[in-house]
């Protein structure tokens, strides 16, 4: 984009500089979309015959603020590490053989071993107003920080996964999903303004024995009426009355236990093994009992992506948990038992942290469940396969999965597992976000609130405030 307006021209003469130029000596920066990399570039420029240090160096070492009474820019003095010199006294030399009338900047204040640079106001906004309005909708993005080479366009942008949302289906959407939403859907559009292919997948809760105890409950208590006008809410009905039975009957089965009674018998059949067997029909791939299940899902997807829409999401991909395939999860089985990564314990197997990695680490991380006595994969054996299945289907440079902080633990294993598998890099390109807990709700419980007013108000703020 040609440079039409005055400030910067100005600037370019003042520091003796050409576009070209500055691509040469500051190929990181993009001054012609973003008006603070001439700034830096000045700064740097200034102060290199004052202070004797290159310009690249002190320009490497800029940085913002972290609060706007600090300034606009910062120099922290001890990262130029020059030898034998007082950061505090560089810093009030440098200032006051700083000129007194730079058109764009003011005289900084020396703090400490820090210099807090302030940008002249008026002159900002006669080139930001023009850029901006040359800009238009661009404005704000840099599309050159995605890309593989910044020298190089045509070796085309870097790729980021961001996991984001991921619900339960039968389990309402509440606080710590909608968190997760919008967290994610912000990174998303953040990554995409800065020039990245952003893929958005939503890895929904789909699979486990809980929807062999869903399916149980709808054949005993499932309305087709309520389950087409309302799916999300009739299995959420049907998941808490079928939770409480559970419960009850369990309760209850321990209770004759405790008496002496042997209940060998009631075990057998209780609803809890019922759903494990139904759930064992799932993953054995059973027609029928994929069928229900199938339209749970699928009814729930329909429903989600409308309250989506509202916010302005959209994902890539629907995943979950039911779409790792068990071959997949015998693959990296295999894989790991070969490795010495898991071992068997009483039928079931295990990743052993504290034996694998020594000291305080392995023992934070503990021990893990990969495979269950009965033969089932869980939650940590499906996330393993997905992870490399998206690294294999994807090749992402980064992947960004938004999960509350309750499950901090859980991605340390998976990608401490991935990097002991030997994936040490595809285990760097992944990162948990975060975020704090919403206390004192329970889905089981059926204590969980439902968030449709803030859903709306969110909706209405995305649509105002929406990156990309
Ligand atoms: N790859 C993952 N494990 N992502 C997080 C999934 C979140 C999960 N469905 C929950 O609601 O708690």
């Amino acid at each position: 984009m040609a440079l039409e307006n005055k400030i910067d021209q100005i600037l370019l003469k003042l520091d003796n500089l050409t576009l070209e130029s500055i691509a040469e000596k500051y190929p990181t920066t993009h001054p012609n979309v973003n008006p603070y990399d001439f700034y830096r570039i000045h700064i740097s420029e200034i102060l290199a015959p004052i202070t004797g240090v290159a310009s690249e160096k002190i320009h490497s070492v800029i940085q913002w603020t972290n609060a706007l009474d600090k300034g606009d820019f910062t120099l922290p003095i001890p990262a130029l590490r020059i030898k034998g010199a007082k950061p505090d006294a560089l810093g009030t030399e440098w200032a006051a053989k700083f000129p007194e009338d730079d058109p764009l900047i003011e005289k900084p204040v020396a703090a400490g071993s820090f210099l807090s640079f302030f940008v002249k106001g008026g002159p900002l906004s006669q080139s930001l107003i023009p850029m901006i309005r040359n800009l238009g909708e661009e404005y704000g993005r840099n599309r050159f920080l995605g890309l593989k080479d910044p020298k190089d366009p045509s070796k085309g942008k870097k790729r980021i996964v961001v996991e984001f949302s991921s619900p339960n289906i039968a389990k309402p959407f509440h606080a710590g999903h909608l968190r997760s939403t919008i967290i994610g859907s912000f990174l998303a559009n953040l990554y995409e303004g800065a020039g990245w292919d952003v893929i958005r997948i939503n890895y929904l809760g789909d699979w486990g024995k809980q929807y062999g105890l869903l399916a149980l409950a709808y054949e005993r208590y499932g309305d087709e009426e309520a389950l087409k006008k309302d799916p999300i809410d009739h299995l959420f009905r049907l998941y808490v009355r079928i939770n409480a039975e559970k419960e009850e009957e369990l309760a209850a089965i321990e209770a004759k236990k405790k008496e002496g009674q042997d209940v060998t018998e009631l075990l057998a059949n209780s609803l809890d093994e019922q759903a494990r067997r139904y759930f064992r029909k799932m993953t054995d791939r059973d027609e029928k009992a994929l069928a229900l299940w199938k339209r749970f899902r699928d009814l729930s997807i329909v429903r989600y992506k409308a309250t989506y829409a509202r916010l302005n999401i959209k994902f890539d991909e629907y995943s979950g948990e039911s779409q790792v395939s068990e071959e997949a999860m015998e693959k990296v089985a295999k894989e790991m038992a070969e490795k010495g990564i898991t071992r068997e314990d009483q039928g079931a197997v295990l990743v052993d942290f504290t034996e694998l990695i020594p000291g305080k680490e392995g023992k934070r991380l503990g021990r893990a469940v990969v495979r269950k006595r009965d033969g089932t994969a869980l939650y940590l054996t499906r996330d393993i396969a997905e992870l490399l299945g998206r690294y294999e289907k994807y090749k992402f440079d980064h992947m960004i999965y938004v999960v509350a902080s309750q499950q901090d633990l859980h991605l340390q294993q998976l990608f401490k597992i991935i990097e002991l598998l030997g994936y040490k890099d595809i285990a760097a390109r992944c990162q948990h976000i975060n975020f704090g807990l919403v206390l004192g709700m329970s889905t089981r419980k059926g204590t969980v609130k439902l968030y449709v007013s803030p859903f709306y108000t969110l909706a209405h703020a995305n649509n105002i405030t929406q990156l990309g």
